[in-house]
C-alpha cells in the first residue's frame, strides 16, 4: 500500500499546484517523493503550466523524511535509491533547475526534508504561525536533501548553524525577516498569492532564485572558517560524545569551499551513514517512545474524551507545589494555591513569581504577559475555595498521615467529579486514600523538580483509578507541556524505583572504596546529566534519606543499607538546598569536590562493618558505568515483570526525562539491550556473588538471559498489574 501520495491541479491561471497528501504530517515516504518528482515531469511537459506551487494538505507543508522509513533504509527492505537521489536528481535538477518558477506555500509547518523542498523552489511564501526549521540533529542525522547548503545561504551561516545544531525552527515571521521566506500572510490567501508569486516570476516582476548559487549571505572565506571553527568547539563542549553535529559543520564547510553541487553529494554520502548509526537508532528511538507513551492499552482505546479542567488547586507551596503551579498557570489554568499559614502562604506565592519573573529576565516572557499569567493564582489558607476546583494536586511533605488526613478533607470539600491527585515520590496511593472512599477518582501525578522546568509527569494508577481520570490527567500534561507515563501502583513507582537503585549502587561503591567525584565523573562521561552523587545533592538529603527508608522497608531483600546519608545529615548536611552535601556549593551553585566526605565514607564503612576492596578503589569507566547502570537495568527489569510499567520504551522515556539518561543511547532498556541480556545477567551475577544480594538478577532478567532474548521485547504471558 503506498504511503502518502502527492497530486497535481493545473488551474485556468496555468498554474498547478502540487500537493503533497500524507496525513498526519504530510511526512516524505519514498512514495510521496516519487510523486512529486512525476508531478513536476508533468508540470514541465504540460504546455498549460506556466508555473509551479508547492503546498501541503490540511495546512500542514511537510513534517520532513517519513522517519519510520528510516529503518526500511537500514534492513534492506526498501530499496535504496542512487547517491543523491532526492537532494541533487530531483531537488537540484528537476526542481529548482526547472525552466518553469515554483513557489512554495507554507502553512503549519515545513521541518527536515520539507523545508528542504521548499527552499529548492525559487521563493517561499508562509502564514505568520508556521513552523520552519531543520531539526534532523535531533534524530542523529544531518539534513540530507540539501539543506546544509541551502539554509545558510538565504539566512547566513551563523543563523543556520544555530538552527541545525540547536534543531530549533523559526516562525512564520522571524523566518520572514531573515529571509528564509519571501512573504507572509494569512492562511486563507496564501496558495493565491503563491500562484500570483509564481507568475510574477516568470514575467520577472519578482526575481528567480536559485538559492543553491546564492552568495550574497555567506561570508568571505576566512570570516566563514572561524565561524565554523567557533561552532566546532561549541558543539565538542555540549555534545562531547557525539560525532553528527561535527559532520554537519564538515558537510556545511564543503559546500563553501568546494561548491554547492560538492557539497550536496558530501550531505548525501554523510546522510547515509549516519541514519545507520546507533544514535541515530536510538534517538528515533526516543521519538517514536516519546510519541508512544499517551497509548494506553485498555484506557486511551476506549474512546473517552478528556474532560475539561479548569480550576485546579494545588496543596503545599514548597518547592514541588510552587512550581507545579507555575506550569499550570502558565498554560492558563485557574490555580488556587493552599497552605497552611500566611507566612507559609506568602513564601509559596513568591516562589512561583520569581518562578515566572527569571522567564520575562529571560526574554521569554512579555511584563504584559507576566501580570496577566500571575492574576491566574490565588493564594488561600482554607478549603472553602475548593467547592468549584476540577483538580487537587497534593503537594505537602511525604508523610502518610498527613497525606490521609488531606484526602479525607479533600472528598468533603471537593464536588464529586474532581480529580484528586498526590504528587507523591514514593508513597502507595491506596494507603494514601484509605480514610476515602473516592479510590476510582484517586491518582498520582508525580512531576519532577523544578516541576515548570522537568519534562517528565508520571501519572500513577490503582486498580480503582478510572480510565477516565487517567484521560483527564493525560489531557492536562500534553496542555502543560509534559510528556505523561503511565505506572502501576506501589512503593516508588516506576521512576523512583529506577532513580533510587542509581544512588544505592553509587554508595554501595563508595562505602566499599570507589571514589564519589571518580563515579560521577565517570557518569558524567558516558552522557548523564549528572552523577549520582550530584544528584542526591540535587534531590536533597531529607528526600533521599526519607526514600531510601521506604526501600530499605518495602524491598528490604536487595536494598543496599547504607548510613552515609544519614551520618552526613547529623553534620548537618543537606545537599544543594544548604550548599553542603556531597559536594560544598559557591554563590553561583557551582559544585566543588569536599575532601571532608572521605571522613564519612570511612565512618559510614566501619560502621556497615565493610572493608575496602582494592577491586572497587580503582574501577575502570567501564566498570564504574556498568556496576552503577546494570543495577538500574535490573529494577526497570522488576518494574516491567511487574506490570508496573506498560511497555520497556516508557522506561527509556522514564530515564531520558527523569534521570537525565543520555537520549542519544536510547534509554536504559534500550541501551541495555545493545549489550545484551546474557552480558548483563552475567556481571549481576559475578558482583551478586563478592558484594552481596543487592546485585543479584531479577528473575526476569535471568529469563531473558537464558534466552539470549532481549529485555524490551513485550511481555505476552506476563499480566499487566494496570
Ligand atoms: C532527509 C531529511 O533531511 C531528513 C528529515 O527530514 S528527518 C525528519 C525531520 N523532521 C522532524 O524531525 C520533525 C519531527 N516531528 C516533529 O517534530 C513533530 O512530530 C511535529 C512538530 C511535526 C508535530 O508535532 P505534534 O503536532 O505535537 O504531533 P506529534 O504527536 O509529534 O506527531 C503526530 C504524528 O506524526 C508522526 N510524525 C511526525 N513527524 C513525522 C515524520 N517526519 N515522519 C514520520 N512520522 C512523523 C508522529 O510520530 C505522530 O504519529 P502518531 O500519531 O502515530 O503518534
Amino acid at each position: 500500500m503506498a504511503k502518502g501520495k502527492t497530486v497535481i491541479e493545473v488551474g485556468s491561471d496555468g498554474v498547478a499546484v502540487i500537493t503533497i497528501i500524507h496525513p498526519p504530517v504530510n511526512s516524505l515516504s519514498m512514495d510521496v517523493l516519487f510523486g512529486l518528482k512525476n508531478c513536476y515531469e508533468q508540470a514541465l511537459q504540460r504546455d498549460d503550466v506556466k508555473a509551479i506551487v508547492v503546498t501541503g494538505a490540511n495546512g500542514k507543508f511537510s513534517g520532513g523524511f517519513d522517519i519510520s522509513a528510516f529503518g526500511g533504509l537500514n534492513d534492506g527492505k526498501m530499496s535504496r535509491p542512487n547517491l543523491g537521489f532526492v537532494s541533487v536528481e530531483i531537488l537540484a535538477d528537476v526542481v529548482e533547475a526547472a525552466k518553469k518558477p515554483s513557489v512554495a506555500a507554507i502553512d503549519g509547518l515545513a521541518l527536515g526534508g520539507g523545508l528542504e523542498v521548499a527552499m529548492a523552489c525559487h521563493a517561499r511564501i508562509s502564514t505568520s504561525t508556521a513552523q520552519l526549521g531543520l531539526p534532523e540533529l535531533q534524530l542523529g542525522i544531518i539534513p540530507g536533501f540539501g539543506g546544509t547548503q541551502r539554509l545558510p545561504r538565504l539566512v547566513g551561516l551563523s543563523k543556520a548553524l544555530e538552527m541545525m545544531l540547536m534543531s530549533k525552527p523559526v516562525k512564520g515571521q522571524e523566518a520572514h525577516s531573515l529571509g528564509l521566506v519571501d512573504a507572509m500572510v494569512s492562511p486563507n490567501e496564501l496558495v493565491s498569492t503563491a500562484r500570483r508569486w509564481a507568475l510574477d516570476i516568470l514575467e520577472f516582476k519578482k526575481p528567480w532564485v536559485v538559492t543553491l548559487y546564492k552568495t550574497d549571505k555567506i561570508e568571505p572565506l576566512g570570516e566563514a572558517r572561524e565561524i565554523l571553527n567557533f561552532a566546532r568547539a561549541q558543539a565538542r563542549k555540549q555534545a562531547p560524545n557525539l560525532t553528527h553535529p561535527q559532520v554537519c559543520i564538515d558537510v556545511i564547510e564543503e559546500g563553501i569551499v568546494a561548491g554547492p553541487r560538492r557539497g550536496l553529494y558530501k550531505e548525501a554520502e554523510a546522510f547515509e551513514e549516519l541514519v545507520r548509526s546507533d544514535t541515530c537508532k536510538s534517538l528515533v528511538h526516543i521519538f517514536f517512545a516519546q510519541r508512544g507513551t499517551t497509548k494506553v492499552p485498555g484506557v486511551t482505546d476506549r474512546g473517552l474524551k478528556p474532560r475539561q479542567v479548569k480550576k485546579v488547586a494545588i496543596l503545599g507551596g514548597g518547592l514541588m507545589g510552587s512550581g507545579i503551579a507555575t506550569a499550570l498557570i502558565f498554560s492558563n489554568y485557574s490555580v488556587i494555591l493552599k497552605e497552611v499559614n500566611d507566612e507559609i502562604l506568602q513564601a509559596g506565592l513568591g516562589r512561583v513569581r520569581a518562578n515566572l519573573q527569571s522567564r520575562v529576565k529571560k526574554g521569554n516572557m512579555s511584563p504584559e504577559k507576566f501580570e496577566k499569567t500571575l492574576a491566574l493564582l490565588k493564594g488561600v489558607l482554607d478549603y472553602e475555595s475548593f467547592r468549584d476546583v476540577d483538580m487537587v494536586i497534593e503537594a505537602v511533605i511525604e508523610d502518610v498521615a498527613l497525606k490521609q488526613k488531606i484526602f479525607a478533607d479533600l472528598e468533603k470539600y471537593c464536588p464529586p467529579h474532581c480529580i484528586l491527585a498526590s504528587n507523591t515520590t514514593t508513597i502507595d496511593l491506596n494507603l494514601i486514600g484509605e480514610k476515602t472512599k473516592s479510590h476510582d477518582r484517586i491518582v498520582g501525578a508525580h512531576f519532577f523538580s523544578p516541576a515548570h522546568v522537568m519534562p517528565l509527569l508520571e501519572i500513577i494508577r490503582t486498580e480503582k483509578t478510572s480510565p477516565q481520570v487517567i484521560v483527564d490527567l493525560l489531557d492536562v500534561g500534553k496542555k502543560v507541556g509534559k510528556t505523561p507515563i503511565v505506572v502501576g501502583n506501589c512503593m516508588g513507582f516506576a521512576v523512583s524505583r529506577i532513580f533510587f537503585t542509581c544512588i544505592q549502587a553509587a554508595l554501595l561503591l563508595a562505602e566499599r572504596g570507589a571514589d564519589p567525584y571518580e563515579i560521577d565523573r565517570a557518569i558524567n562521561k558516558f552522557g548523564m546529566a549528572m552523577g549520582p552523587f550530584r544528584q542526591i545533592d540535587l534531590v536533597g538529603f531529607g528526600v533521599a534519606s526519607a526514600t531510601l527508608k521506604q526501600f530499605v522497608l518495602n524491598y528490604p531483600e536487595r536494598t543496599y543499607k547504607s548510613l552515609l546519608i544519614p551520618l552526613m545529615q547529623d553534620d548537618k548536611r543537606a545537599g544543594e538546598a544548604n550548599r553542603k552535601g556531597f559536594y560544598v556549593y559557591d554563590d553561583r551553585r557551582k559544585a566543588s569536590p569536599d575532601p571532608e566526605i572521605k571522613n564519612y565514607i570511612e565512618k559510614a564503612r566501619n560502621m556497615a562493618g565493610v572493608s575496602v576492596d582494592p577491586t572497587l578503589a580503582k574501577l575502570s569507566d567501564k566498570d564504574i558505568i556498568e556496576m552503577i547502570l546494570f543495577p538500574v537495568v535490573n529494577e526497570a527489569c522488576r518494574v516491567l515483570a511487574e506490570g508496573i510499567a506498560v511497555k520497556a520504551a516508557d522506561l527509556d522515556i522514564s530515564t531520558v526525562m527523569g534521570m537525565g539518561f543520555p537520549p542519544y543511547r536510547g534509554g536504559i532498556m534500550f541501551w541495555a539491550d545493545t549489550l545484551g541480556s546474557k552480558y548483563i545477567y552475567s556481571r549481576l551475577q559475578e558482583w551478586a556473588n563478592l558484594y552481596g544480594a543487592f546485585f543479584k538478577p531479577s528473575d526476569y532478567l535471568a529469563d531473558r538471559a537464558s534466552k539470549g532474548a532481549l529485555l524490551s521485547a513485550p511481555m505476552e504471558q506476563t499480566k499487566s498489574r494496570l
